[in-house]
Order: structure tokens, then C-alpha cells, then sequence
């Protein structure tokens, strides 16, 4: 059961200088009603992002211990722990990574602690992608690459320094690379707040990607070195084979994967098992019951980095519950 007294959280990540400062004093705006615990995550010896902040009152905390992300870092646990203890203070935590951040490590303690959904829970990881640089990044560095692929709402910025054309390009790209999240667009004369506060995690994964009709499918996408691959099955899945199994590829393959995601209909449950990689763990949660005469599919997206297809096709055949218990 959820404690009442639980305080939602939203990460906002994205590349160097993609614009997460600019929203997020947009949202701080907006949201003035709701009391938002601000987290900087700063680089560095000296944090001056926290100055940046506009209008928090005076709840905004830094993290100048080097990157949360890196560091993971007892100072991160000790800051939960300690804004736990002042949460008549606050109504909803609000974390901004720096823009190398690997945003799954910093998501990690709230997706993978037992019970730490009756204190915080993460609602969404908002990713910002800067309109003009974001190609370049994803060639030239990982971390934009994790960014893109962690992110439940990719939020396009910038988008008054590029025509609709490009945007159209890159909204379709980005949908392409990660298809379980939203992709969304604006710029600091305007963001669509509403529609980013109007989805949650939990939802975003229910509803999306559609479901194709064709049964153990496989829909492959690739940008530069980047591949998007994703399955689909018809048949269940024992969800206690396949958890092992992709640990054990997660782990093997932590160079190169960025990101596994899934809605899994699973012999021994009535109801969706979604299940994502959190780095090299895999975290599970339960999604809404499948109802009868609902055609029930399975649908798992990997994204990484010279990924090849055939693997880990092998790999989720093995899985299904027939061949499993051949
Ligand atoms: N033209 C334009 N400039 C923007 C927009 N959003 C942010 N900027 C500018 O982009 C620069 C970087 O914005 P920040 O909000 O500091 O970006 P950031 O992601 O917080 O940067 P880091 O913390 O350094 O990673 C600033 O000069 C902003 O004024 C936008 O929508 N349009």
C-alpha cells in the first residue's frame, strides 16, 4: 500500500546545456501552488546552478560531490533520508542531473528499494534534447545516448532555432530510438506542461508503443551505431527465466546496452509485468490486469549500441513458457 504521506519525484536530465536550468524554472513557475524540493545535481567544487534557480524559496538542495551519478554516493541516500524528515516542508521533489549524468543510476535507489514507493516515487524522467545539438551528441558521447534511452518524456528544446521540418525529423527519430517514451517539444517561450504533468511513467509505458498484430515480430531501428530493437510475442513468457536470463545479458553486455524495457504477459501473472533495466539490475512492477478478451502481447525494446538482432531473439524464444518448459 502507498503511504499518503509518499512525495512524487521527477528527474530532469538531458545533455549539457540542452535547456533543463530554463525549464526548470519554467516549471517552478507554473507549479507555484505545489511547495517542490529542487535537487541540483553540480559538477564540481563550486555548484552555481542552484543560483540559477529562480523561485523555490529556499528549498533547493545541491549536490556538489561530483555527480550523483558517479559517486552514488551515501550523500544522495543521506539527502533523501534527511528531506524525509522535513516533508511537511515540501510537496514533490524535483531532481536536475548534470549533463553527463547517466540518469538510470540517479532513478536507481527509487526503482530499485524495496518500499521506497511509500516515500518517494518517481513519476517521470523528463529528458530535454537540444533541438540544434542533439545529433552530434548521440554520435559523439554515451551519456546522450543513455539520456535519450532512460527517458519516459523526451522533451525537444530549443525549437525556435530550428525549422518545423528538422523538428518533425527529430520528434520521428527520437520516437524511433526509444519507443516507450513520449516525445514532446518546446522552447523557453513555451513547453507543454500540461501534457508533461498529464503523463506518468506507469502510463507511459502501458500506453505506448502500439502493438503490432503481428505475432513475434521484430521491428528493428538504427541510427549511426545506435539500434533500437523491438520484439513482440504472443505467446507468455516464464517471467522467472526471463528476469534471470536478461540479468545475465544485462550484465554481460553492460558496454552496450543502454536500456531494456518491457510489458510482459507472463504465465503465472493475471496482470502486465513491466520490467526495465536500472544500469545492470532489472526492476519490476506490475501494470494493470489484462482483460479478457483483450489480445494479450508482449513487447520488449532493447536499445543500444551495435546490438544484434538475432541474439537476443534466441535468447526471448528460450524464455517463452512452452519452449522453457520443454
Ligand atoms: N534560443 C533558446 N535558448 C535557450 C532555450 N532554452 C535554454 N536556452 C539557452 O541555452 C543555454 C543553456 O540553458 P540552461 O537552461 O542553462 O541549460 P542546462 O541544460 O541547465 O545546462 P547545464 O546545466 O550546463 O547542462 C542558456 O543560454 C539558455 O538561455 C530555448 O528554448 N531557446
Amino acid at each position: 500500500m502507498i503511504s499518503t504521506d509518499m512525495r512524487p519525484v521527477i528527474i530532469i536530465t538531458g545533455f549539457l546545456g540542452a535547456g533543463k536550468t530554463t525549464f526548470l524554472n519554467e516549471l517552478i513557475a507554473w507549479r507555484k501552488e505545489v511547495k517542490l524540493a529542487v535537487i541540483e545535481n553540480e559538477f564540481g567544487e563550486e555548484g552555481i546552478d542552484g543560483d540559477l534557480i529562480i523561485s523555490a524559496d529556499n528549498n533547493v538542495f545541491e549536490l556538489s560531490n561530483g555527480c550523483i551519478c558517479c559517486s552514488l554516493s551515501d550523500d544522495f541516500y543521506d539527502l533523501l533520508e534527511s528531506l524525509w524528515k522535513r516533508k511537511s516542508e515540501f510537496d514533490e521533489m524535483v531532481i536536475e542531473t548534470t549533463g553527463i549524468a547517466d540518469p538510470a543510476s540517479i532513478a536507481s535507489p527509487f526503482l530499485t528499494i524495496a518500499g521506497m514507493g511509500n516515500y518517494y516515487q518517481l513519476k517521470r524522467v523528463i529528458c530535454l534534447v537540444d533541438a540544434r545539438h542533439i545529433e552530434r551528441q548521440l554520435r559523439e558521447t554515451d551519456e546522450a545516448r543513455k539520456q535519450i534511452s532512460f527517458g519516459d518524456i523526451l522533451l525537444i528544446t530549443k525549437t525556435d532555432l530550428v525549422e518545423a521540418d528538422h523538428l518533425a525529423y527529430l520528434e520521428n527519430l527520437l520516437q524511433e530510438i526509444n519507443p516507450f517514451a513520449k516525445v514532446l517539444a518546446g522552447n523557453k517561450n513555451g513547453y507543454p506542461l500540461d501534457a508533461i504533468f498529464d503523463l506518468e511513467r506507469s502510463t507511459i509505458v502501458q500506453k505506448r508503443p502500439k502493438f503490432s498484430l503481428v505475432p513475434q515480430s521484430l521491428k528493428q531501428h538504427q541510427h549511426l551505431d545506435l539500434v533500437s530493437l523491438s520484439f513482440t510475442f504472443s505467446e507468455p513468457f516464464d517471467i522467472a527465466l526471463l528476469q534471470h536470463r536478461l540479468t545475465v545479458f544485462l550484465n554481460f553486455q553492460a558496454e552496450n546496452i543502454y536500456r531494456v524495457k518491457g510489458i510482459i504477459y507472463a504465465q503465472e501473472h493475471n496482470s502486465r509485468v513491466i520490467l526495465q533495466s536500472v544500469n545492470t539490475d532489472l526492476a519490476i512492477s506490475y501494470g494493470s490486469d489484462w482483460k479478457h478478451e483483450e489480445l494479450k502481447q508482449s513487447r520488449i525494446v532493447f536499445i543500444g549500441k551495435e546490438l544484434k538482432a538475432p541474439g537476443f531473439e534466441k535468447m526471448l524464444r528460450q524464455c517463452l513458457a512452452l519452449v522453457a518448459a520443454k
